[in-house]
């Protein structure tokens, strides 16, 4: 299988085109090429297919076999991959996913490269039970749950795949290890959740660490980043539009007022090619 190893951010992927659907044994494989010491090693393996209602289609499994509704990070390196590879011929792209539908794209190019990618992540999806969780509330702001003696308050939202914003002290320095895992599986979380640990530094910047579900603690997540904004909006803690600063690097999201869509910016790499 020949494959193109990617990032964004620092949040890698292993990508595959050529394929019509989804390899029966996507999440196998996926466990076995994501492995860092038996593998290529990365964050997720991700299938570029075709699609009947865009350009492209993009599945997105995860390090532990599990397929995500949807990967910010990825899309971006899936653009990316498309155009540098002459797959497409046009700045203006559509890419469909499982958890938003088709999704527009604008890429900025240069030198023929692909550099930075735009991408409308769809509407956030708030009401508590479609997220999911089990809480009958829309939205979700500010649940506590306690885990091991420790209070937590979460805001819940769904780019496609699911997320929960808890605001911190110090995110940079935060124990993901300790509590990521405890939260991913928590059992107010139906589907598991990806976790998101936040520092509001003013109403334009927030640090960000993430924990992924599936894929432990990763340098960037892109529907995290935009789950994070959202939060913040509906905290009264930033603005619509913000620079999310993660481990990796940093994006740039806005909620559109008028069209309530999200929309990431950021960059995509490719690192290398090669056969497995
Ligand atoms: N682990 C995530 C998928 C990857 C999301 C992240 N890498 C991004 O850039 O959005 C999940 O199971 O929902």
């Amino acid at each position: 299988m020949q494959f193109t190893k990617m990032h964004g951010l620092g949040n890698d992927f292993i990508v595959v085109y050529g394929e019509k659907e989804l390899p029966a044994d996507a999440g196998e494989r996926a466990q076995r090429l994501c492995n860092r010491f038996f593998g290529i090693g990365a964050d997720g393996l991700v299938f570029i297919l075709p699609s009947e209602k865009a350009d492209f289609k993009m599945r997105i499994i995860n390090s532990d076999g599990s397929e995500a509704e949807q990967c910010g990070n990825a899309i971006r390196c899936v653009a990316k991959y498309v155009y540098d590879n002459g797959l497409a011929d046009r700045t203006e792209l559509t890419i469909e996913t499982l958890g938003a539908g088709v999704q527009p794209l604008q890429l900025a190019v240069e030198d023929g490269k692909v550099r930075q990618v735009r991408v409308d992540m769809g509407a956030p999806i708030l009401n508590g039970l479609d997220v999911p969780t089990t809480i009958d509330a829309n939205p979700v702001v500010g649940h506590q749950v306690e885990i091991d003696g420790r209070e937590f308050a979460f805001t819940a939202v769904s780019m496609g795949n699911p997320h929960a914003v808890i605001y911190v002290d110090d995110a940079v320095h935060f124990d993901l290890a300790k509590w990521g895992p405890k939260l991913e599986t928590h059992p107010l979380f139906p589907r598991k959740i990806n976790v998101e640990f936040a520092k509001v530094n003013s109403r334009g910047q927030v640090d960000m660490r993430v924990w992924e579900r599936g894929a432990g603690p990763t340098l960037a997540c892109g529907t995290g980043a935009c789950a994070t904004l959202v939060s913040s909006v509906l905290n009264g803690l930033t603005d619509r539009q913000a620079t999310i600063s993660l481990a990796g690097g940093d994006l740039f999201i806005e909620w559109s007022e008028e069209d309530n869509r999200v929309y990431m910016t950021g960059p995509a790499e490719i690192v290398f090619t090669g056969e497995a």
